[in-house]
């Protein structure tokens, strides 16, 4: 039921030496197969979020002057062109032909060649990108290469995958809702929504929706019934229930009531964010066109959930890439409303287009503590200590790492996952009657154990009064724990909801001293978490959005940031800070 968004494409603009009478003309083949090159490498390496190739759009001519570069930001404007890279073999008129709009993420790949200056207009038109504060992105490849070789070497595939990959995420967030579904939970500041963020930032619109409105469809029964039924059978069937924890235990006809309910709560919330034309054809054209939401969170606690049962299987299905309807892309859903991490679960998610994980960063084991409660002194990856992720709710049931490649533990786009391993998270996945100590309205919380072994990352973007949003990140490997240890330490906590223990990369420096570090400055209560070694793309992203970010483990080898934030000092961070701050938001 995911709504069909319409999806930015990606705008290719080649530079040409305007001179007519044998140097142009010697170049228009060459250089409109460099275009053509980069447009079939992202067809090839990129999906959007839907698992559709990533379209790109050429300008019609090779852009010698600035008529040519004005009929090509006509064709862009024309053609929902979200990202603009421009490439060239050859000199060329830096701000006659550079790319002006402020908004568009761009970058320039200035082809290795001898024979014509690829690099010197790479090199005069980042310099106006500088003086015109226009950031860009510089692409240079490390090794000469013949004129007219039109294969594009590793290094600078690297560069255009991962400028491409940040750059759609900036723009298929432009425009679209982020949309809460209730407010302010337990006093988390990330659930007080700060719409100038997302506004400032993001190109975002907030919209916000009384929790009361799932009563009212529930009660008027404003979802589909034919797809309740289809999802009450599903969830019998594939939703295994866990001993029910409570003193106070609920009767089997009280926990089949919640399993209505939540859901029903389901169903609702899906349609509040992306719509659902089933809707229409019951009479309720406003409620089927939905909140455009990209993202969403739900307050839960306390109100609702003292009240009525919790959002836990709601967060925990829509965050994961398969339900009732089989195996599909999986919606971004913050538990707590926690609209902070819920951008973190989204950057991750536009990035990798994989589900994510969402947990509080609950507990730093130091090897003593473990061999004080379990007997068993850390080795291995654990040797020295580890943190316990756990929240109840939105952690996708892709995150017990039931799906594999090369026989390891992943997590994987939707359209890679085979139907037999969809069914192996949900095996995986224990629905425990909810802790009604917490959530005294009952519903049902996902339990499972990540697999360990797989490397993530972590991060959360935090607001700073004075500075604004700052983003920190953490690679890492989530690990196994004896089974007896496991036992012994998540029993001391909330056994009914998913673990997952992780492991930060240490630097031995700062924040990544070591494991203890790492979690004492962590800048929120949650984290998002995400498969794979995705910093430096989330650097890059954040650089495009004027996001500093104050804490990652990223080789500095490894980042990749527009080519102005050079002119901002010789330390990385520092110069991020400083650019993020003169450059400001980039819708404000
Ligand atoms: C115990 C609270 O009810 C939980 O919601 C708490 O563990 C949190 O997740 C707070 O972020
Ligand atoms: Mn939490």
């Amino acid at each position: 039921m995911a709504q069909k968004f319409n999806y930015p494409k990606i705008g290719i603009r080649p530079i040409i030496d305007g001179r007519y009478g044998g140097v142009r003309e010697s170049l228009e083949d060459i250089t409109m197969n460099m275009a053509r090159s980069v447009a079939d490498l992202y067809a090839a390496e990129l999906k959007y979020p839907d698992g559709t190739p990533v379209q790109c759009v050429i300008a019609d001519t090779c852009i010698g002057g600035v008529k040519e570069a004005a009929d090509c930001a006509e064709k862009f404007a024309n053609n929902n062109v979200g990202v603009s890279l421009s490439v060239t073999p050859c000199w060329c008129y830096g701000t006659e032909t550079m790319d002006m709009n402020p908004h568009l993420p761009k970058a320039i790949w200035g082809f290795n060649g001898t024979e014509r200056p690829g690099a010197v207009y790479l090199a005069a038109t980042l310099a106006g990108h500088n003086q015109k504060g226009l950031p860009c992105f510089g692409i240079y490849g490390r090794d000469v290469q013949d004129m007219g070789d039109t294969t594009i070497p590793s290094d600078v595939k690297d560069k255009l995958l991962a400028f491409a990959k940040a750059g759609m995420a900036v723009s298929i967030m432009k425009g679209k809702s982020y949309l809460s579904v209730g407010f302010v939970s337990m006093g988390i500041a990330g659930s007080a929504v700060d719409p100038d963020f997302f506004q400032d930032y993001l190109g975002m619109r907030n919209e916000y929706v009384d929790s009361t409105e799932l009563l009212r469809r529930i009660d008027l029964e404003i979802y589909d019934r034919d797809e309740y039924n289809k999802a009450l059978a599903w969830v019998k069937e594939n939703c295994k229930e866990g001993e029910d924890l409570n003193t106070k235990k609920k009767s089997r006809e009280e926990l089949d009531k919640d399993w209505e309910f939540v859901i029903k709560m389901t169903l609702i919330i899906r349609d509040l964010m992306v719509g659902n034309p089933q809707l229409d054809k019951i009479g309720w054209c406003e409620e089927a066109r939905g909140h455009n939401a990209l993202v969403s969170g739900f307050q839960g606690q306390r109100q609702w959930t003292d009240y009525k049962p919790n959002g836990d299987f709601a967060e925990a299905i829509l965050n994961s890439s398969f339900d009732w309807n089989g195996i599909r892309a999986p919606f971004m859903v913050a538990t707590e409303n926690d609209s902070l991490n819920g951008v973190s679960m989204l950057f991750n998610y536009l990035l990798t287009n994989t589900a994510q994980i969402f947990a509080d960063v609950r507990t730093y084991w130091s090897p003593d503590a473990v061999a004080r409660v379990s007997g068993w002194m850390p080795e291995g990856r654990a040797q020295q200590g580890f943190i316990h992720l756990i929240n109840s709710g939105a952690a996708t049931l892709d995150g017990s790492g039931q799906q594999s490649k090369d026989g390891k533990p992943v997590m994987k786009p939707f359209w890679e996952i085979a139907e037999e391993e969809a069914k192996a998270c949900l095996d995986a996945t224990t629905w425990y009657p909810a802790n009604t100590g917490y959530f005294r309205g009952g519903g049902f919380s996902s339990k499972f154990l990540t697999k360990g072994e797989m490397p993530v990352t972590m991060c959360r973007l935090n607001l700073t009064k004075g500075l604004g949003p700052v983003m920190q990140i953490a690679e890492g490997y989530t690990i196994d724990l004896p089974g007896n240890v496991n036992e012994v330490l998540d029993r001391r906590t909330d056994y009914s909801w998913p673990t997952t223990w992780f492991v930060p990369n240490l630097t031995g420096e700062g924040a990544f001293k070591d494991v203890y570090s790492v979690m004492a400055n962590w800048g929120a209560n949650h984290g998002a978490i995400s498969y794979g070694h995705i910093g430096a793309d989330l650097i890059t992203l954040c650089a495009m959005l004027r996001i500093p970010v104050c804490m990652h483990n990223v080789a500095a080898e490894k980042l990749f940031r527009p080519a102005s934030w050079a002119s901002f000092g010789m330390d990385a961070e520092g110069s991020d800070y400083r650019a993020c701050s003169n450059y400001g938001p980039l819708y404000k």
